[in-house]
């Protein structure tokens, strides 16, 4: 017997689609998936969030923004035999607790089909970072196409990618020539993504990442926190290696209208203050994100080259081991911050000119779309790649330290800063500006960000 089809009525068909987000809880990729996760709200968009119960605060202002179409599913935080009691996030232990986080998260795999297969409307597609490959598979097997997210450059997943397929090639050789990718960078081994050097470090690759991260190419889409106009030539290179045409290059994120960060309401009042009263462009920035603490030797360096440089200056610090005296020394010209501030109000506002940065991706986002200048110290990571996009390719920062355990030489640094914030900044301040504009039309109302944006939106509309 046939059963007679039922017509759609009106409400049914004009039903929002429900999607299911799923974030690595490490800032830098948490905080810009959503970014992206509102401005999907904002176009129609349903979204139940996985997250577990010690990253839930991060989730606030979304849900605050979105009482009916944001959904948190909490999961209990599976333990790992290195991580300590109550850890969830990789800000709470550095950039060693990737891999431990990683494996913990995989084993939510059952308790995330449960309640997929349980859910009364399920999701009809997983946005998930791209420190979760696996969901690829998840989502093969519940049915539901996955779209990787990443929160990192095209040029660096392009660097990733050359070296898994090179791996043999580039075990024997130091510096390395990545002769296939565009511009034929060269990285010494020191230099190469955290990713690639633990496989090369290792007896014989660590077949789980790379597999892992090639989960992310073969997913159903892409979606990139990047620009045509910043790495226009790595995103070209990129879609000729992906299976698919559905890549949506939505970024910077942060400067995409109604962020939900850019408030310079957010900023603590008696640094607001200050602010208020520096000159224009005078203040540099300094932050190393949200993972990254100096050691004493480095903290020595850097405050004596803050003082010779004489210039004025916000350093925002976790558990850093700043000299004593050293706040009252710079009193007035200076402000050391303990803890967290929202850095991308900070850098929108006008008092700021530079930024001190250890060069993570989003920190590089917020900068440029602020227009300010980058002095880069890449220390580990991706920020050797991103570093050398900035200063070699787009000639908008200035490199002024390298290495995570590098203490640089204070003299060196303060005359660095000193010129860089001063006449001796002023081309590179220039191009700085350029790409400002760029960025800012790609994230207009018909530009080609929001344009991706909103063919996700259609996507998951057909669905
Ligand atoms: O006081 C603070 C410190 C940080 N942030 C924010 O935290 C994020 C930090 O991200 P990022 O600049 O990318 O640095 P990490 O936290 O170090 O991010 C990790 O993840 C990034 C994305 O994968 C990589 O590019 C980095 O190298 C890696 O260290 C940014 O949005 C900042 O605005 C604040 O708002 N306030």
């Amino acid at each position: 017997m046939t059963e007679a089809l039922q017509p759609v009525t009106k409400s049914e068909s004009l039903k929002p689609p429900h999607i299911v987000v799923f974030p690595f809880p490490a800032q830098g990729h948490l905080l810009p998936l959503l970014d992206l996760t509102h401005q999907l709200c904002l176009r129609g968009v349903n979204v139940s969030v996985i997250v577990t119960p010690g990253n839930l605060t991060y989730l606030s202002p979304l849900l605050s923004a979105h009482p009916s179409s944001v959904t948190s599913v909490v999961f209990p935080f599976p333990p790992h035999p290195s991580l300590s009691p109550g850890v969830e996030n990789v800000k709470d232990v550095g950039n060693s607790g990737n891999l431990p986080i990683m494996a913990s998260l995989r084993q939510l795999r059952e308790p995330i089909i449960h309640w997929f297969r349980s859910h009364p409307n399920p999701p009809v597609a997983l946005i998930s970072d791209f420190f979760l490959g696996w969901t690829h598979d998840l989502c093969n097997q519940i049915g539901i196409p996955r779209f990787a997210f990443f929160s990192i450059s095209f040029f660096l997943v392009s660097v990733i990618q050359f070296c898994f397929e090179n791996i043999d090639q580039i075990k024997s050789t130091d510096p390395i020539h990545l002769l296939d990718l565009p511009r034929a960078p060269i990285f010494k081994e020191k230099h190469l993504p955290s990713v690639v050097r633990r496989c090369l470090q290792t007896p014989s690759p660590d077949l789980a990442a790379i597999k892992d991260f090639s989960m992310n190419l073969l997913s159903y889409g892409s979606v990139f926190n990047s620009s045509e106009c910043l790495e226009g030539e790595h995103m070209e290179y990129l879609k000729q290696r992906m299976v698919h045409d559905r890549l949506f290059v939505i970024g910077p994120l942060c400067s995409i209208g109604s962020g939900l960060n850019s408030d310079s309401g957010s900023i603590d009042p008696n640094l607001l203050t200050w602010l208020d009263g520096s000159p224009n462009g005078s203040v540099l920035y300094v932050c190393f994100g949200s993972q990254k603490a100096l050691t004493k030797d480095q903290c020595d360096a850097l405050a004596l080259g803050l003082e010779k440089s004489m210039t004025r200056f916000v350093w925002v610090v976790k558990k850093d081991p700043i000299p004593d005296g050293f706040e009252d020394q710079v009193s007035g010209r200076g402000i050391v911050v303990r803890g967290w501030v929202s850095q991308l109000a900070v850098l929108r506002h006008v008092a700021v000119g530079g930024f001190l940065s250890h060069c993570g991706w989003n920190s590089v986002l917020e900068g440029l779309t602020s227009g300010a200048v980058i002095l880069g110290w890449p220390m580990e990571a991706d920020q050797f790649v991103n570093a050398k996009l900035l200063v070699e390719h787009l000639g908008v920062a200035v490199r002024v330290c390298e290495g995570g355990e590098t203490v640089p030489n204070p003299v060196e640094l303060g005359r660095v800063i000193a010129g860089t914030m001063g006449e001796g900044g002023r081309e590179v301040a220039a191009k700085a500006e350029e790409i400002r504009r760029k960025t800012e039309a790609e994230t207009e109302a018909n530009g080609s960000s929001i344009e991706d944006l909103q063919r996700l939106v259609t996507e998951f509309g057909k669905l």
